[in-house]
């Protein structure tokens, strides 16, 4: 047990997906996952371990923003040995042509979190996501016919801005989409040497202002995780 995952050693997959909803992880088990048996519990940050075509795999919700994300992270590679981390979550998309609904793989990302400033300083460390799950993930996108877009995201501390023009400057240097957690989530994999890949769907349009209805994201997010967990089979 660590101290925000009740599991016993050995009960969590080397796989695992990270969604930011805990209740996606329990739809993702109870939808994707053969005999899924529920292995946390604590604060209600839902994990489950089971089997996806064969593979043993888990999926761990993380809470939302990179603080939350990295206590799991953090947990699950260095208290039970997990070793292979990909984030499936959803974003606002900062570009014209990234639509509702299309699929974002985090090549990099970019942050206005504190989180490597104090860890390296005035030195600047780039992010980047594992390139052997990376190229999986889109290659399985592009045979599913899924709108796909690979590159830079950006991880935001905050959900809410006081200045909503503030994603312009992200916008003009080609970052496709705002979420919250990959800047560290990668961060933390290159610490261990662990890989690690983030997936999102496109809910919002920070330029449009198209949103998702509930039951669209659902649908959408399915494809979503079935890219990251067919992925995850090669991993
Ligand atoms: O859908 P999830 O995975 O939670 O991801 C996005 O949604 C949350 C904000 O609503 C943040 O965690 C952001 O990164
Ligand atoms: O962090 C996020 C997630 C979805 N949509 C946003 O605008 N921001």
């Amino acid at each position: 047990m660590s101290i925000h995952i009740n599991a016993e050693k050995g009960q969590i997959a080397e796989t695992v997906l990270l969604p930011g909803d805990p209740l996606r992880a329990k739809h993702i088990a109870e939808t994707f996952f053969e005999n899924p048996v529920q292995h946390n519990s604590v604060r209600g940050m839902l994990g489950f371990t089971g089997t996806y075509k064969g593979k043993r795999i888990s999926v761990q919700g993380t809470g939302m923003g990179i603080p939350s994300c990295l206590i799991y992270a953090e947990e699950l590679v260095t208290e039970y040995g997990c070793k292979n981390l990909i984030r499936v979550g959803t974003c606002g998309s900062y570009q014209e042509d990234v639509h509702v609904r299309d699929i974002i793989i985090g090549q990099a990302a970019s942050t206005d979190s504190n989180i490597n400033k104090v860890r390296f300083g005035e030195k600047t460390f780039a992010p980047v996501a594992d390139f052997g799950l990376l190229l999986a993930a889109y290659q399985i996108a592009q045979q599913r016919g899924f709108r796909t877009h690979v590159g830079n995201i950006m991880s935001s501390d905050t959900f809410y801005h006081d200045d909503y023009d503030q994603y312009k400057i992200w916008q003009q240097f080609g970052v496709l989409a705002v979420e919250m957690e990959a800047a560290g989530l990668y961060t933390v994999a290159a610490k261990h040497g662990v890989k690690a890949l983030t997936i999102l769907t496109v809910s919002d349009h920070l330029i449009t202002h198209e949103v998702t209805t509930a039951e669209e994201r659902q649908l959408t997010f399915n494809g979503m995780i079935e890219v990251a967990l067919d992925a995850a089979l090669g991993s």
